[in-house]
């Protein structure tokens, strides 16, 4: 009961932007996501010094071959980010490059989780078959899983369909990072699969991952207030 903490992605190429959302959001938040629009724009000073203040989850998603992903990520732990993306789909060798890559960077005890993107939250099994991928998006994505965390990822990015397959297949330990989540009645734009932060929290999410919801509200701060009382009575 509870246990579900909240991320708030800060998807836009303003600092202003993102101090702001930031003020507004405050405790409500236990951690921010900068993505690569952000990165991209403001430059890696700027990730460093949010990362100096609060837990940053640097979401960059690398997909590379395991020696690129792995000096990428090396390059990357100086920021002190909290956590870090890759895409599953780079397969077994990148990602256990990428694990030893951030263990080799860090002390002890000091190192980012290391996240696996399965299936994006925006991609449904009509995706995947352009794709030339014929599987469901459950299937696929308990197929990726199993797959980075036996090559060494800490833990998944998934939507919250897939959390209680996830957990049958592979049990509590992997950490599960949701995003694709609408609050009751929300437009769900380019996101597919979706559930609310209530769902996402019962399913047992370890941490929701919650954007235009809270950034594109009147008033953001209430937003985000509003989705941990709903974490919080899950
Ligand atoms: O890695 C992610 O965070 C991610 C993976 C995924 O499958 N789907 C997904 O939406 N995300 C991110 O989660 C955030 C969702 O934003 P909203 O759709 O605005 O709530 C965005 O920053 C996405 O980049």
């Amino acid at each position: 009961m509870g246990r579900t903490r909240l991320i708030v992605a800060l998807d836009t190429d303003s600092r202003a932007q993102a101090e702001h959302w930031i003020g507004a959001v405050g405790e409500a938040a236990d951690a921010f996501k900068l993505g690569m629009e952000f990165a991209y724009a403001q430059g890696f000073d700027a990730v460093r010094e949010i990362a100096a203040r609060h837990n940053v989850f640097l979401d960059l998603k690398l997909h590379d071959i395991p020696n690129t992903v792995a000096r990428g990520l090396t390059s990357l732990t100086p920021l002190g980010a909290a956590m870090l993306t890759v895409h599953a789909s780079g397969g077994a060798a990148m990602i256990a490059a990428a694990r030893a890559a951030l263990e080799a960077a860090c002390p002890a005890g000091e190192r980012p989780i290391l996240l696996a993107v399965t299936v994006l939250t925006s991609m449904d099994a009509a995706a995947l078959a352009e794709i030339g991928v014929p599987a469901s998006p459950r299937e696929q994505v308990v197929r990726l899983g199993r797959l980075a965390v036996e090559a060494g990822a800490d833990g998944l990015v998934c939507s919250a369909e897939e959390i209680a397959p996830l957990r049958a297949a592979l049990g509590e330990k992997p950490v599960l990072v949701v995003p694709g989540i609408r609050p009751a009645g929300a437009d769900r734009q380019d996101q597919k699969r979706v559930m609310t932060p209530g769902e996402a929290a019962r399913a047992g999410a370890d941490w929701i991952v919650v954007g235009r919801p809270i950034t594109t509200a009147a008033d953001p701060g209430a937003a985000a207030r509003a989705i941990r009382e709903e974490l919080a009575h899950a």
